[in-house]
């Protein structure tokens, strides 16, 4: 088999995935993590770890070489900023570097390189200022995979922890504009990628798939609300035609508890914070951001760049942990499976 590592990408410089990149690599033998290789800027790294009064080795290399050297230093790809970027202090100048970023892991990934991305946070706000055009890594992964594969791509953002899989139907858009974008098609191709992606990466039989309602009370027939009634009911008798275990549209306020929680694999929420507010609520520690409908495997923390706690050392790094695991995990059964 080939030794493959993990492409952990920088994220925002100015945020915390360096910090949580160190620790977890200080933690590597401990929790025998899977070898990773961080792409990103040498220096900053350098920085960050002096600041954080840990003495580690840094090893600038390529992927290829990454897993031999992963017990003895910390295996970088360069990909140079070009400027100091302060803990806390994010700057445009940062962006081409965190986007190359990403694109490497993606690149390295999909030659088979490195066995799957994992993506430390990024700062969306800033990265926009410096013209990106994507509104998370979620959509842009969608789109290089599309541009290298010349296929359709609709990524499915999951947050998985140990108590809970969500998934948002509609992702990052304004709360204002959800009944117009949830149509009966986006939530049977979303029910559909998850099937497929629980079933076969996950490993999980048969997935039962709870969908959840848009209005208080699932709509109450009408009465508080349509587009369960009209859209989102006929949207899952459509799944369900497919062979799917797919119910609901359920009252979204009842559809978390424990008891609830065990009826499902996943819970299919209609938007944004529906789905990530029980997950981080159940689990911000240990929930993951996995991308279904990928031509590869992306995990990365459920938590966002915490500028605030940039270098300070106080930055959990149980969320990535969890991340670079699922990622190891997923890549070790598709390996299986070829
Ligand atoms: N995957 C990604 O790239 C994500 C990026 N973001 C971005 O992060 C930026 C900040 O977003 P926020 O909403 O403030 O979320 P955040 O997750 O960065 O912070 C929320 C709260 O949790 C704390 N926190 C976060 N991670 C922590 C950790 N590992 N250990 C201890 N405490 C931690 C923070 O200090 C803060 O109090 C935004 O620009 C957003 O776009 C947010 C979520 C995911
Ligand atoms: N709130 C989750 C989030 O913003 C992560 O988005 P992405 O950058 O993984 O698309």
């Amino acid at each position: 088999m080939v030794e493959r590592p993990l492409a952990l990408t920088q994220g925002d410089p100015a945020g915390i995935g360096p910090d949580i990149a160190i620790s977890a690599w200080l933690k590597r033998k401990d929790l025998g993590l899977h070898p990773f290789v961080y792409i990103g800027d040498p220096e900053a790294l350098a920085a960050r770890a002096r600041l954080l009064g840990e003495e580690i080795q840094i090893r600038e290399t390529d992927a290829q070489d990454a897993w031999k050297h992963f017990d003895q230093a910390l295996p970088i790809l360069p990909v140079a900023i070009g400027s100091v970027i302060a803990p806390g202090r994010p700057h445009i100048v940062a962006a081409r570097s965190i986007i190359s970023s990403i694109e490497n892991a993606v690149s390295l990934t999909m030659q088979g390189i490195t066995a799957a991305v994992v993506t430390n946070p990024i700062a969306k706000s800033v990265l926009y200022e410096a013209g990106f055009k994507f509104p998370g890594h979620t959509e842009f992964l969608a789109d290089l995979a599309q541009r290298a594969t010349g296929k359709d791509c609709r990524p499915v953002m999951m947050l998985a922890g140990p108590k809970l899989r969500a998934i948002p139907v509609t992702i990052h858009i304004p709360l204002a504009d959800v009944p117009r974008r949830l149509t009966a098609d986006a939530i049977i191709e979303t029910c559909s990628i998850a099937y497929h992606d629980l079933r076969y990466r996950f490993n999980i039989a048969s997935p039962r798939i709870a969908v959840a309602g848009l209005n208080p009370h699932a709509g109450e027939d009408g009465a508080m609300g349509t587009e369960d009634r009209d859209v989102i009911a006929p949207a899952i008798e459509q799944v369900r035609a497919r062979g799917i275990n797919a119910f609901g549209p359920l009252p979204a306020d009842t559809m978390f508890h424990d008891d609830a929680r065990s009826r499902y694999d996943v819970a299919v929420c209609m938007y944004h914070d529906q789905a990530l507010i029980p997950a981080k609520a159940l689990g911000f520690d240990d929930s993951v951001n996995v991308t279904l409908g990928l031509p590869f495997i992306r995990t990365s923390p459920d938590h966002g760049t915490a500028f605030s706690l940039a270098g300070t050392g106080i930055a959990r790094d149980t969320s990535l942990i969890a991340a670079l695991r699922l990622a190891s995990r997923l890549a070790a059964h598709e390996a299986q499976q070829n």
